[in-house]
């Protein structure tokens, strides 16, 4: 199987429903994230407040070479993954790129843990509602760059899970 990349933006769902999506393929679930927190031992916050953005970024730039070396995986990215067009690229030649996407109400709803997602507490100057608009504004044409989007503010994640199996079928990435 090609890879099956996850993109969007922070809180619609890349990370909890690319594990289940793994999990309903039988394939390798690698959520970026959560492999440079390992290797770094070191969690995202950390290491942004410690390192600074730019040390992230060529962290994540260096794994996602890794990854799309391989096949068979589920990849759940980062919501800024795709700021760096290379990334993009090297992950449309490994696989298919599926975008979740969510309402402004339905990320804040899902980030609203301070603390976890540093992009979002530094674009937050006290208004946490505009730093999630400004950010997802900004970051809209990058994610159009996907094969298919999903919005995901009104589903579960079970169902999420669902339509994109529906996808994969249909491109042929999975067979029916
Ligand atoms: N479809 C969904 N409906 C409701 N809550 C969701 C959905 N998908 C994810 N969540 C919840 O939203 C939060 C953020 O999800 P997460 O998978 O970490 O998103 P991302 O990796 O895109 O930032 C988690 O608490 C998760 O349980
Ligand atoms: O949007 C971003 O720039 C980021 C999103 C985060 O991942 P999630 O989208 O899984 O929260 C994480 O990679 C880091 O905090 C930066
Ligand atoms: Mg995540």
């Amino acid at each position: 199987m090609r890879n099956v990349v996850l993109i969007g933006f922070m809180g619609t769902g890349k990370t909890s429903t690319g594990k289940m999506l793994a999990a309903k393929l039988g394939a390798a679930f690698i959520d970026m994230d959560q492999k440079i927190e390992e290797e770094a031992g070191m969690s995202i916050p950390d290491m942004f407040a410690r390192k600074g953005e730019a040390y992230f970024r060529e962290q994540e730039r260096a794994l996602v070479k890794r990854l799309a070396a391989r096949r068979n995986a589920v990849i759940s990215t980062g919501g800024g993954t795709v700021k760096n067009p290379d990334n993009v690229a090297d992950f449309k030649k490994s696989g298919v790129i599926v975008c979740l996407s969510a309402s402004v109400d339905a990320v804040l709803a899902r980030t609203n843990r301070r603390g976890t997602r540093p992009v979002l507490d530094s674009a937050d100057q006290g208004d946490r509602r505009k730093a999630v608009e400004q950010l997802m504004a900004e970051r809209r044409e990058l994610y159009k760059q996907a094969d298919f989007t999903i919005d995901t503010s009104e589903l579960s994640p079970l169902q999420v899970v669902e339509n994109i199996v529906r996808f994969l079928k249909t491109r042929g990435v999975l067979h029916a």
